[in-house]
């Protein structure tokens, strides 16, 4: 169906105060344009994630940081175009952006999938960011740059940035500063603490489990949230 099910929900309406930056929204992303299926700028859900995610958010209110999320439910037209946009010459300034020691057909299974467990509705992208911190657009350099305290897009160091398709991105990576450890054991046990399982390929990515819909992969059109929400 083309329609959001009614056990999904935008995190929005769940929890308004979790920052929402969804790059395949726009053109701050790996492909460098607007995704297909994502036509608003919204984290979408099954509702046990989003709920889930509330209560990381609440967890994190006391040490002033906030939940940021990138990307949520992937609608599999999305997941459909990665696959088109692999196929397609490199641009060498976003592959030296993103994916800067690796070529676009290495980057799947492990870095893309064909078939995406975003497409299920309790997955997501997730980093954790200081709350009123200033939010700069990203900046376009090498995605494994060295970081200070901070990640160019004003979230916590976590060594690379967010998509970045390198083996510095897996969670368990050697080499990493003892401040961005610090910030990915951070994160990974407020998520877990809630219930999300991280990918070890990918310090960024959770799922929440067990999942309602571990079979179905769903492809409805990410639409803007009707005004006066769902709730
Ligand atoms: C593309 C990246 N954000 C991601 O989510 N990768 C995993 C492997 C996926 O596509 O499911
Ligand atoms: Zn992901």
């Amino acid at each position: 169906a083309d329609s959001m099910p009614e056990d999904f929900v935008y995190l929005r309406d769940v929890d308004p105060s979790i920052q929402q930056d969804m790059r395949y929204a726009g053109p701050h992303n790996f492909t460098g344009a607007p995704v297909p299926g994502y036509g608003a700028p919204e984290c979408v859900l099954v509702r046990q994630a989003a709920e889930a995610l509330k209560k990381v958010q609440a967890a994190l209110k006391p040490k002033k940081l906030s939940l940021r999320v990138y990307d949520c439910y992937r609608p599999t037209q999305a997941v459909d175009s990665f696959v088109a946009w692999a196929k397609e010459p490199t641009d060498p300034a976003a592959k030296a952006a993103w994916y800067p020691r690796l070529d676009k057909a290495a980057l799947f299974p492990d870095y893309i999938a064909t078939r995406s467990g975003h497409s299920r509705g309790a997955t997501l992208d997730v980093t954790v960011t200081p709350i009123g911190a200033a939010d700069p657009p990203p900046e376009g350099k090498s995605c494994i740059a060295p970081q200070d305290a901070h990640a160019p897009d004003g979230s916590l160091a976590m060594g690379t940035t967010f998509d970045c398709f390198d083996t510095k991105a897996n969670t368990d990576t050697p080499g990493l500063t003892p401040i961005e450890i610090e910030n990915r054991a951070l994160l990974s046990a407020a998520m877990q603490a809630q219930g999300f399982a991280n990918y070890p390929f990918e310090w960024w990515h959770y799922t929440h489990q067990p999942e309602p819909y571990p079979d179905t992969y769903f492809d409805f059109p990410i639409r803007p949230r009707p005004s006066g929400g769902s709730e």
